[in-house]
């Protein structure tokens, strides 16, 4: 078992990791279940899955569980909306905790449902995707899409505690879990070469559900995200941004495509950031060879690497426009995730976005 700490004051909270931590829910959950009760907010795949087993693990607590679609559809008012009924019709008390037990996105709305109902409950996330376990869990980033974007409403609500079963994994489509590895490698890409390295030899086991390389993965990102959100919870210095690497571009993909199953987040945030390499190249930033060894990784791995590869026509000024609505915008001005090599992952402000469209027209990737 390892514990990683989010050192946030009073706001501090330990990400378990523990193989076949959910059989052993009892004791990892113990704070939250002296009530008598836990609500459990899942999606139906997850239900199908998991929560049999959570349920049994957790005997002699009563659960109540609150099912909703699977899919990044449900990130939506109308589902946050169905949630937080939900959650006043089961009676919750701020003393509670409101349990995540799926995917980002379950994890996303039920963090920013449990923000917002009674003016903020405990929540604690029980991520159960690659993705989840290695970056959405852990941060307090919480939020849906709207009309206008993704994440564009939400808040910045801390969990309570981080439980994370790297076993749980063993059900996910291997797609889902290529979609999570964009997350992992991204950790490589901002500031660790060494773990691009790693990605480089272990990726394809990572992939096939090595337990090891698996463990190594989703301690390793843990590790990172953690220590770069204790030291800028709400991405004011500049340090959080760095999370962000491909996702202004992979965020207008996903936008593209209606936020629908025909591109995931991590599909899109691997075409996003081979983007962003061969754009630092173009620039004159990077060298084209660490551009074009992002962009075989990234295909290596049967993930998208641009545009065309992610199924996405859009013209270069369309994709553009989608990215004016980045929360990371200031003064008019939208901020890009470039890299001067890689590992070298920095924030450049002097990126306009007639530049960014005219690129992304003569990127081919
Ligand atoms: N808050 C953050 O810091 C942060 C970070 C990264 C991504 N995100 C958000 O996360 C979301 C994507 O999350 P995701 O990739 O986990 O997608 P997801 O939550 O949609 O889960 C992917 C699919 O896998 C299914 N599933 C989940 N766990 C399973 C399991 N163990 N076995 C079988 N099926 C399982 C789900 O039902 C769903 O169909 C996006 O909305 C993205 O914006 C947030
Ligand atoms: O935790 C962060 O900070 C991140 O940027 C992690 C991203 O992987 C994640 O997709 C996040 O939700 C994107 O944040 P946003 O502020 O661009 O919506
Ligand atoms: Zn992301």
């Amino acid at each position: 078992m390892s514990i990683v700490t989010v050192g946030l004051a009073a706001r501090s909270y330990d990400i378990v990791i523990e193989n076949n931590a959910l059989a052993d829910a009892a004791r990892h959950l113990a704070p939250w279940t002296g009530k008598g009760r836990l609500v459990v907010v899942t999606d139906t795949n997850v239900a199908a899955s998991h929560l049999t087993a959570l349920t049994a693990a957790l005997a002699g607590t009563r659960i109540d569980p609150i099912i909703l679609p699977a899919g990044e559809s449900t990130k939506s008012w109308a589902h946050l909306e169905q949630l937080c009924d939900a959650l006043l019709a089961l009676e919750i008390e701020r003393s509670e905790a409101i349990v995540a037990l799926g995917g980002g996105v379950i994890g996303d709305l039920t963090g920013f449902a449990a923000s917002i109902v009674k003016r903020g409950c405990s929540v604690v996330q029980i991520p159960t995707t690659l993705l989840s376990q290695v970056d959405s869990s852990v941060g307090g980033k919480t939020a849906i899409n709207t009309r206008a974007g993704k994440n564009l409403i939400g808040a910045f609500y801390q969990p309570s505690f981080v439980l994370i079963d790297p076993a749980t994994l063993d059900t996910l489509p291997v797609r889902e879990v290529r979609a999570g590895y964009a997350e992992v490698v991204k950790y490589g890409l901002i500031d660790n070469p060494e773990f691009f390295a790693w990605c480089e030899g272990n990726g394809p086991a990572l992939l096939s559900g090595d337990p090891a390389a698996r463990t190594h993965a989703i301690e390793t990102s843990v590790r990172a995200k953690a220590a770069i959100v204790g030291e800028d919870e709400r991405e004011t210095s500049g340090r959080r941004a760095l999370l962000n690497l491909g996702h202004t571009f992979g965020h207008a993909l996903e936008a593209e495509t209606g936020y629908s199953d025909r591109l995931l987040h991590g599909e899109a945030v691997a075409a996003g950031m081979a983007i962003a390499f061969r754009f630092s190249a173009a620039r004159g930033l990077c060298s084209t060879e660490d551009a074009s060894l992002v962009t075989a990784h990234l295909h290596r791995m049967g993930l998208p690497a641009s545009a065309r590869s992610a199924d996405v026509t859009a013209s270069g000024s369309v994709l553009a426009a989608h990215m004016s609505h980045d929360k990371k915008r200031e003064g008019g001005t939208v901020p890009f995730l470039l890299a001067r090599g890689i590992g070298q992952t920095f924030l450049d402000k002097s990126v306009s976005l007639d530049e960014v469209a005219a690129f992304l027209d003569s990127d081919v990737g």
